[in-house]
């Protein structure tokens, strides 16, 4: 099999793949997105493990219920089936867009790999090629992110915002219709080969896009982890930059503990990697919003950076929960609905978990 390595085979079921040590079943919500996301990483899995790579299809709470998404968060509305399939051995790995993963740990799985970050920027979408200041006085703009909503009218008060909801395809069916725009992640849109809708990106150090957003997360049981042929297909995947940068925006949200209604923003970059050894920093700023967009606050902060750091995992989420400290200290929970965790002394750090939480405490969600 070695010699088609590169000719990666991948293999699509709507049913139940029995197990097989040539095979390696990827689960995967069965969106168009989410199909795509997930045979890239497929492709990617088969050629470094040499393997059959065969796409789970599991259909997500988030897939059926037609509640708006800031209702229906707070459980992980498009995780959870996937991580029950994953656990009951229906699949091998699961593929998320991490921004869904809820913050808390989910005992039994761990986080292989998040693999090379796509654009996290938001993208707006409008008729006749209009970006965010020449759309007219009024516009009708749909959105069902309650962070996009406060950022959206921060910068243009006068835009009238309509909740949002749907695949991909039916938000943009709206573009031109009932709505003059729509605001959708650029991730998506790219990887559906979708570009050519976009009328503006918004710059992320303006508009910090959802902790998380445009990177994948991969699960993987935590017990076959370390074990081949999961071990060399998560190696080839991870991307140490994406994962650290990931993790430091998501520990700004676990230590604010938002619930899915408060308007955060994080963007985290590594800088300098390229550069002498010991120069690379890890940065981060957060910004946190009224929901209607009146008050902003935002901090940035960075740290040392070292791809082969054995605590790099640690150092994002001191970051991370470092500038949701500073937002705290600004006064973030007297303009946003949050109920902060009090933060952690350097001697607490050992009582969180990977996500920066403290264990027991009630796993939140993003929709967007
Ligand atoms: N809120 C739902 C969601 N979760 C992940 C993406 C795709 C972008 C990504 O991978 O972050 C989207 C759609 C969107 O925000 O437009």
């Amino acid at each position: 099999m070695n010699e088609h390595r590169h000719a990666a085979r991948v293999r699509r079921s709507d049913a139940p793949v029995a197990a097989d040590p040539g095979v390696i079943r990827i689960g995967t919500r069965g969106s168009a997105l989410a199909v795509a996301q997930s045979t890239t990483v497929a492709e990617r899995v088969a050629a470094a493990s040499g393997l059959e790579a065969v796409l789970v299809i599991v259909t997500t709470q988030g897939d059926t219920s037609r509640a708006p998404l800031s209702q229906l968060g707070g459980t992980g509305v498009f995780v959870s089936a996937l991580r029950d399939a994953l656990l009951a051995g229906e699949c091998d790995l699961a593929v998320h867009s991490l921004k869904d993963l809820p913050t808390g740990p989910c005992p039994g799985i761990v986080l292989g790999a998040v693999p090379e970050r796509a654009d996290a920027r938001d993208a707006l979408c409008a008729r006749d090629g209009l970006t965010l200041a020449t759309l007219p006085e009024g516009a009708r703009v749909g959105t069902g992110s309650p962070r996009r909503v406060a950022q959206l009218l921060a910068r243009r008060p006068d835009l009238e915002v309509h909740d949002l909801r749907g695949n991909v395809d039916t938000r943009l069916a709206r573009v031109g219709a009932d709505l003059d725009a729509v605001i959708l992640a650029c991730a998506g849109l790219d990887r559906l080969g979708r570009s050519g809708v976009i009328t503006e990106r918004f710059p992320l150090d303006e508009v910090p896009a959802a902790p998380g957003q445009g990177a994948l997360a991969i699960e993987v049981r935590a017990d076959d982890a370390a074990r081949a042929p999961y071990a060399e297909a998560l190696a080839a995947l991870d991307d140490p930059q994406a994962r650290a940068g990931a993790l430091a925006e998501r520990a700004v949200l676990a230590t604010l503990e938002a619930g899915c209604a408060a308007p955060i923003g994080a963007t985290a970059r590594v800088e300098g990697a390229g550069g002498a050894a010991g120069d690379a920093r890890l940065s981060l700023r957060a910004e946190v919003a009224s929901l209607d967009g009146t008050h902003r606050l935002a901090a940035e902060e960075a740290m040392p950076w070292a791809a082969d750091d054995p605590d790099r995992a640690r150092t994002s989420e001191r970051l991370g929960r470092a500038v949701a400290v500073r937002l705290l200290e600004m006064g973030a929970a007297t303009i946003a609905p949050l109920a902060p965790l009090a933060p952690l002394g350097e001697s607490g750090a050992g009582a969180t978990d990977s996500g920066g939480r403290r264990p027991g405490a009630a796993p939140s969600e993003r929709t967007g």
